[in-house]
């Protein structure tokens, strides 16, 4: 069960002491209706294409949704500012997404706080950094994270301001530990984000601190894994960043991506691990007792497990070998109900009263499922990052184990049909009054850059969304199809124009990376009332406005300060 610690603080500044989770009776909508709510992952609406494989694959449900009911079909923003980020440049993801859906408003999100923190200079006067900074003047402060300005999981600029901030507050030997990306930015972009930050240790070297760039590696194979779904992940980042040992041993890290992506085997998400070494091949940055670490990405996911292998006494996933005494702060905390890390630089937003937890106060039952790489978007994101259950008898989450050790373009179909199993027997079984899934095909296909698999893996999205909304029908129920970012429906790197950008030999770019594209929201099924619409009157509606579409539906009425709901119920 999730505690409730601090909430009613929370309460007492939304000025309302006599709070409640009771939820009113809708006007019109009856309670009790199955609703089947689908996160298609990664799939946005753009221009017809042949690099958008949405359009070229053959998917006539969710070709049906669009073109069968006007009234029942719209776009809804997925970017920038509608998910709590930044600025309208920067794209959408699982996180900023799935949260906005849960939750039902709009967080400012962790690269904006890490933004805000860094340019008032708040984060150097926090209780994560006077911790790392007691490491500061005998030993070495080492930073971990995701070299890129993706903006998903960290952001480039972010890293370069807390390493000059550290070093003009004492810090005097600094070690980064870089983890190349090509997943969230274009494939090979990793060479210049090393040059650009080599040259930033260059300038801190010649004021005398001593920083250098200690290991390395993709993020795919090294460090970056998530829900624990293939603890090896971790152990190779382990092995270089703690230990200092590595297959590849390089004397500095431009040299070290460069030479390894010689390998046509090799790209920026799946570099295998190195060290830097001095002249006597020594590693130049393990991690020893003493020493302060940071992980400077914001998102949760993908530092969660390497988070527990730094802090946690008790930890049996793989043998550490050396497990170093250090002062340990995460960028953010990644997990609000486990505390964890329980130091952090900046606070995460404070994601309360999520649409989840009303329901279980309000008798609707919840299962929620999808394959491991997914599993925390529909559970952990949905709940506002938080692990676990709100109400352990009125929810069951399933997780359906994902294969590893392999990229998705070999198994396109992934766990698509088994997930679209479990929802379906789960509405058939009539104890649910909410099945929840997340379809993650078109976008974990997408990111490998292969148009072709991403085709397949967009119909048997498209497959897994017939088997609900047949189940939905058979009970009489309500669907609610919908996407948390695009990504497959846009394949290449685009001009100002819109036209495919071409490289130096003339070759498109093939992105990897998710899209600024808004996503499809559909509603349907035979449970819902002729009557019920999409407003005409939020034409700017984002994922956050769906927590309230989603509660309407179920027969309640949202609490007052979510977004508005999409729908409105008209009399016939
Ligand atoms: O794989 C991931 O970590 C991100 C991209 O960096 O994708 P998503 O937000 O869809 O999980
Ligand atoms: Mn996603
Ligand atoms: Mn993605």
């Amino acid at each position: 069960m999730i505690s409730h610690r601090g909430r009613e603080n929370k309460n007492n500044e939304m000025g309302s002491s006599d709070f409640s989770w009771k939820l009113a009776d809708h006007p019109k909508l009856p309670k009790g209706k199955t609703i089947a709510v689908v996160v298609l992952d990664g799939w946005g609406e753009a221009n017809p294409d042949k690099y958008n494989c949405i359009h070229v694959a053959e998917t006539p449900v969710m070709d049906s949704l669009k073109k069968g009911a006007p009234d029942r079909w719209r776009l809804v923003r997925a970017h920038g500012t509608a998910v709590g980020l930044p600025t309208e440049d920067d794209m959408g993801n699982s996180e900023v997404g799935h949260n906005a859906l849960g939750a039902g408003r709009i967080y400012a999100q962790g690269a904006k706080l890490v933004d805000l923190a860094l340019a008032s200079g708040k984060i150097y006067d926090g209780e994560g950094f006077n911790y790392i900074k007691e490491s500061f003047n005998t030993n070495t402060l080492h930073l971990i994270g995701l070299l890129s300005d993706g903006g998903v999981h960290s952001r480039l600029d972010q890293l370069q301001l807390l390493v000059k901030g550290a070093s003009e507050r004492g810090a005097k030997r600094i070690r980064l530990h870089i983890l190349t990306d090509g997943r969230d930015v274009l494939d090979g972009s990793s060479v210049g984000f090393v040059e650009t930050i080599e040259k930033d240790l260059a300038d801190l070297r010649a004021k005398g601190v001593d920083a250098q760039i200690a290991s390395g590696g993709g993020r795919m194979y090294v460090t970056m894994d998530r829900y624990e779904n293939d603890w090896e992940v971790i152990k190779r980042g382990w092995d270089a960043q703690v230990l200092g040992e590595a297959p590849y041993k390089f004397r500095n890290a431009v040299e070290a991506v460069k030479k390894l992506r010689e390998d046509p085997k090799n790209n920026d998400q799946y570099l295998p691990p190195f060290v830097i070494v001095d002249e006597q091949g020594k590693s130049v940055g393990p991690i020893v007792d003493g020493d302060a670490v940071v992980t400077f990405n914001f998102r949760a996911d993908r530092m969660v497990m390497l988070a527990k292998a730094l802090e946690y006494a008790d930890f049996d996933k793989f043998d550490r070998v050396r497990v170093p005494k250090i002062r340990y702060a995460g960028m953010l905390q990644y997990d609000g109900e486990l505390k964890l890390p329980s130091r952090y630089l900046v606070s995460p937003p404070e994601i309360e009263r999520t649409s989840g937890e009303y329901l279980v106060h309000n008798g609707v039952r919840t299962f929620a499922c999808s394959e491991t790489v997914k599993f925390g978007h529909v559970t952990f994101f949905w709940n506002g990052n938080r692990s676990g259950y709100f109400n352990s008898e009125m929810e069951e989450y399933v997780e359906i184990p994902s294969d590893s050790g392999i990229t998705f373009n070999v198994k396109p179909n992934m766990k698509a049909l088994e997930i679209a199993e479990k929802a379906r027997d789960a509405i058939l079984s009539g104890k649910f009054h909410q099945v929840r899934v997340n379809l993650p095909n078109s976008d974990m296909v997408g990111h490998t850059g292969d148009i072709d698999a991403t085709v397949v893996a967009c119909k048997a999205a498209d497959d897994a969304v017939k088997m609900i909304l047949d189940a939905v029908e058979k009970v009489g129920g309500i669907y609610v199809v919908t996407a948390d970012h695009g990504n497959a429906e846009d394949m290449v790197k685009r001009n100002k124009k819109g036209e495919p950008q071409l490289d130096k030999e003339g070759k498109i770019q093939i992105l990897t990376s998710h899209t600024l594209q808004p996503v499809p929201i559909a509603i349907g099924g035979p449970g819902l009332g002729p009557g019920v619409k999409f407003r005409k009157d939020v034409p700017q509606g984002g994922l956050a406005n769906v927590a309230a579409t989603v509660m309407n539906l179920h027969g309640l009425e949202a609490p007052a300060d979510y977004e508005p709901t999409l729908i409105e119920v008209v009399d016939n």
